[in-house]
């Protein structure tokens, strides 16, 4: 279109072209060169380290850039490009009031001064606000302007066009580019200090969206194409979203959490003060939550590992492996990583716990009276083999299972898992978490021992605890073992190779694949 033919007047000259200023004819070869590989450098261009400048002399060959706004994102933005080495123009309807406040080598003018250089013009400015800018439209005609404005919750929805579309259909000859906006003012002051943090950029005009991502680049953010203006409203959105893949499990570990608590209420506090008039409140802080947190890592380790049983079940009853998994199952299949890691940080806080039960009064108080009791009974020993060997496994079990909990977690850090090939990421997920999860088992059957059959176990008729978390991983392991049998695997792996109950294809395995199949996969 018209409006970028204007600002791209001179062809390119390859992808590592400058920031869009050819046209200004202010551009610094030797900074654009190496642009791309300066990134785990400081982000100061050559001219301004290696000169003895005060950082208010800008050489006047730096690339150019507009500022409308003189706001926190704007002064953030300021600072941010004036360390990147571009020489910035601020544009206020007040300049003398906010100059103070920019750093010195940006230039605090006019609105109209502002925009009547740069090619690239960032409106750093509220959607209600665009309008009264409407008086510069001929002096923005063919630039680039930047929309970096996050609407609110409500804005997003009363409103069916994105604000970068509204900037668009306010300048129609001027290019707008969607960018900046999931970057806090505050990180875009101090920069990425990883430089990896990702900026999604969209517009219309290609030429344009590669210049504002060489810009992002050069400014030590990631650029990601997310292809025409008409995704603004998607890229407005992801600043509103808290953790979006995260709420379902948060708030699965929580109701968890609520009931599992109240339970154990029930049984250890509730029980003894109603029925034999002792107060053990002092229950609830330490004991009451190490009852619990177990619980809930228990239990949602085991529905990371329910999902795959199921929909391994699911194949071998469909007999293929081509039909879509319920929408419900995709979805917990997909939200198994955000499941399993707050079962590992709730796994984490009973081992704490745990270690820190010895360490309470009340503890020592029970010792104190227990040896009181025995020396009155005349007892000088006291010993339960049974107990002791009992107490000696379980918490060897538990140690293990936390081990190799803990692998698995390290392995979900992104710098591990883009380390390790698929195979050694899915043999740790996959076989150790299903052995974590065993251990995890035999630590909760071992703690439980006998006490679920002894009735005096069963405070207000309600089973103890333990024995609500087993049935889930109990089924787990047994269907697990179930697909292991020759005539299941054997099958599965037919259907996970394509092979169909209904369909034409004639599908038989090597016998050796068949062989690996079997080991790799249930
Ligand atoms: C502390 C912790 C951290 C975790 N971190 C991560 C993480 O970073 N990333 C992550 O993804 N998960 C993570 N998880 C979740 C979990 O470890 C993985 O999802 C694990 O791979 C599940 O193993 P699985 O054997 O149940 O399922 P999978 O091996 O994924 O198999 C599941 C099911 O998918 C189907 N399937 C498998 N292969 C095929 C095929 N070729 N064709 C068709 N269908 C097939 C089958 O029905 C199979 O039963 C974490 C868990 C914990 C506890
Ligand atoms: N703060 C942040 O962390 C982030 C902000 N953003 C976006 O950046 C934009 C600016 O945000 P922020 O800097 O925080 O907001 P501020 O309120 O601090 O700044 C807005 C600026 O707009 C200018 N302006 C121009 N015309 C008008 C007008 N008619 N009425 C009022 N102000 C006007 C003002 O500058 P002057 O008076 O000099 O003309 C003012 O300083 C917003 O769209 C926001 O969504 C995006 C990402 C992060
Ligand atoms: C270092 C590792 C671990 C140690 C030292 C440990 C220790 C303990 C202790 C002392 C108890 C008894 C709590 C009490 O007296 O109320 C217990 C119970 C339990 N633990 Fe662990 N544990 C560990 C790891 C794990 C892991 C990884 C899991 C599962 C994910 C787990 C699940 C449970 C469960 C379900 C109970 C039973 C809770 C109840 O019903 O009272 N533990 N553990
Ligand atoms: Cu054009
Ligand atoms: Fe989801």
């Amino acid at each position: 279109m018209a409006a970028w033919c204007l600002v791209n007047g001179t062809p390119a000259q390859g992808p590592e072209r400058p920031l869009g200023m050819e046209g200004g004819g202010n551009l610094d070869p030797q900074s654009v060169a190496k642009m791309p590989g300066e990134m785990d450098k400081p982000l100061i261009s050559h001219h301004l380290v290696d000169s003895n400048y005060s950082l208010a002399e800008v050489p006047s060959e730096a690339p150019k850039v507009g500022i409308l706004g003189s706001g926190d994102f704007a002064h953030s933005l300021a600072t941010r490009l004036v360390g990147s080495g571009f020489c910035v123009l601020v544009g206020s309807r007040n300049p003398k009031r906010t100059a103070g406040l920019f750093p010195a080598a940006a230039q605090v003018t006019s609105q109209e001064e502002a925009v009547a250089c740069p090619e690239v013009i960032l409106v750093a400015m509220f959607r209600e606000h665009y309008s009264s800018l409407c008086s510069l439209r001929d002096q923005l005609t063919g630039k680039i302007l930047v929309d970096v404005s996050n609407p609110t919750e409500q804005e997003h929805l009363q409103y069916h066009q994105s604000n970068a579309e509204y900037l668009a259909s306010l300048f129609p000859t001027s290019t707008v580019v969607k960018a900046f906006n999931v970057i806090s003012a505050w990180t875009m002051q101090s920069g990425p200090r990883d430089g990896n943090r990702q900026v999604p950029i969209c517009s219309n005009h290609p030429e344009a969206k590669h210049t504002i991502s060489l810009m992002a680049r050069s400014m030590g953010f990631t650029p990601v194409d997310m292809g025409s203006l008409a995704s603004a409203r998607e890229v407005e959105a992801m600043p509103l979203r808290l953790l979006p893949d995260w709420k379902v499990p948060a708030l699965l570990a929580l109701g968890l959490f609520v009931f599992f608590y109240a339970y154990n209420f029930t049984r250890d506090v509730l029980q003894p003060y109603v029925q034999e008039n002792k107060n053990k409140f002092y229950k609830l802080p330490v004991s009451v939550v190490n009852t619990s947190l177990p619980c809930v890592a228990f239990v949602l380790l085991s529905l990371v590992y329910l999902p795959g049983v199921l929909a391994a079940a699911l194949q071998l009853q469909r007999g293929t492996k081509y039909r879509r998994f319920p929408d419900w199952l995709d979805h917990w299949l997909q939200h198994r990583k955000q499941i399993g890691l707050l079962s590992f940080f709730c796994a984490a806080l009973h081992v704490l716990y745990s270690l820190c039960l010895p360490l309470r009064r009340s503890h020592r108080y029970d010792l104190v009276n227990l040896a009181v009791k025995q020396v009155l009974a005349n007892n000088s020993h006291l010993w339960v083999e049974e107990e002791v060997w009992r107490m000696e496994i379980y918490i060897s079990l538990g140690l293990l299972a936390f081990g190799t909990l803990s692998l698995l977690a390290v392995t979900s850090l992104p710098s591990i898992a883009n380390s390790l090939n698929w195979k050694e990421f899915s043999f740790v997920q996959s076989t150790l978490g299903f052995v974590a999860l065993v251990l995890s088992t035999l630590h909760t059957l071992t703690y439980g021992w006998t006490r679920a059959f002894e009735e005096s176990r069963y405070k207000f008729y309600l089973p103890p605890t333990f024995t609500l978390t087993l049935l889930v991983p109990c089924t787990i392991i047994l269907a697990k073992a179930l697909f292991f049998l020759p005539c299941f695997s054997r099958r599965l792996s037919k259907i996970r190779r394509g092979w169909e109950k209904d369909g034409d294809v004639k599908f038989t395995l090597p016998a050796s694949q068949a062989l690996a199949q079997k080991t790799s996969h249930v």
